[in-house]
């Protein structure tokens, strides 16, 4: 269900400290992001910036924001953690820095077993899971556990798995983060390829302005504020 509004996320003021002993640092000081339905972002900024602060933000990971966060026009912020579970279910996909795969499972078995805790049929899981990895270079790897796959075949797979249940919207923290820069350049490369085709937005927290200039805008975050260009 959509909520007819082309915006998928909206961030107003959204705050966020966090208190270690006697030091509390105020890592955003009031931020506001609109993403709009199948709009690429690259999230950019220093390292300790707040990135990942700023997409468990998105992401309804943690708690402990004030301001107002929507995710397809529903305000996220009074809503139960079950209910924060079943929004991400249903409109968000999370790639990182580390694949975070099941190292038992194999690569159409990691993207197909979110459908199915989704509810999706299996033979209609496997389809889509089929079709995916195999639109990522993957349609020879298919039963490869992920200890079989290399650093950027596994965060294809983990591609996959972000975009198996058709999400509206996909949080991607360092995602090639971990790969020698002319496999970050491909892999994230068909990420975008495969997001767009799947008319899905995406913020991508990265440091790298090369590749962050290949999406569709740019924000970067500073002291905490987060800045267009
Ligand atoms: N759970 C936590 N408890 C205390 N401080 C935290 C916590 N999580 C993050 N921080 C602090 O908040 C700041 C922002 O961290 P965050 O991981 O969001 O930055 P980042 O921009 O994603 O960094 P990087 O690019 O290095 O991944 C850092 O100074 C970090 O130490």
């Amino acid at each position: 269900m959509n909520n007819g509004s082309n915006i998928i996320a909206s961030l107003v003021d959204v705050r966020r400290s966090f208190t270690q002993g006697d030091v509390t640092i105020d890592v955003l000081r009031g931020v506001n992001l609109q993403i709009r339905a199948g709009e690429l972002v690259a999230l950019l900024g220093p390292s300790g910036t707040g990135k990942s602060t700023l997409l468990q933000a998105l992401g309804l990971l943690e708690g402990g924001f004030t301001g107002s966060i929507k995710i397809d026009g529903v305000e996220t912020r009074d809503l139960n953690p079950d209910e924060h579970t079943e929004i991400r279910r249903e409109k968000l996909g999370f790639v990182y820095q580390f694949h975070h795969l099941l190292p038992d499972f194999n690569a159409l078995e990691n993207v197909t077993l979110p459908q199915l805790i989704a509810g999706a049929a299996p033979e209609e899981a496997v389809e889509r899971g089929t079709a995916l990895l195999s639109a990522l270079g993957l349609s020879e790897r298919l039963e490869h556990r992920p200890s079989k796959l290399s650093g950027g075949e596994q965060q294809r797979v983990a591609v996959a798995r972000a975009l198996a249940n058709k999400p509206r919207l996909v949080l991607a923290d360092e995602p090639t983060g971990n790969l020698d820069e002319h496999t970050a350049d491909i892999v994230l490369s068909e990420f975008m390829g495969l997001v767009r085709e799947q008319g899905t937005a995406a913020v991508v927290a990265t440091h790298n302005e090369r590749l962050a200039r290949k999406m569709d805008r740019i924000v970067r975050l500073h002291d905490g504020i987060l800045t267009e260009g």
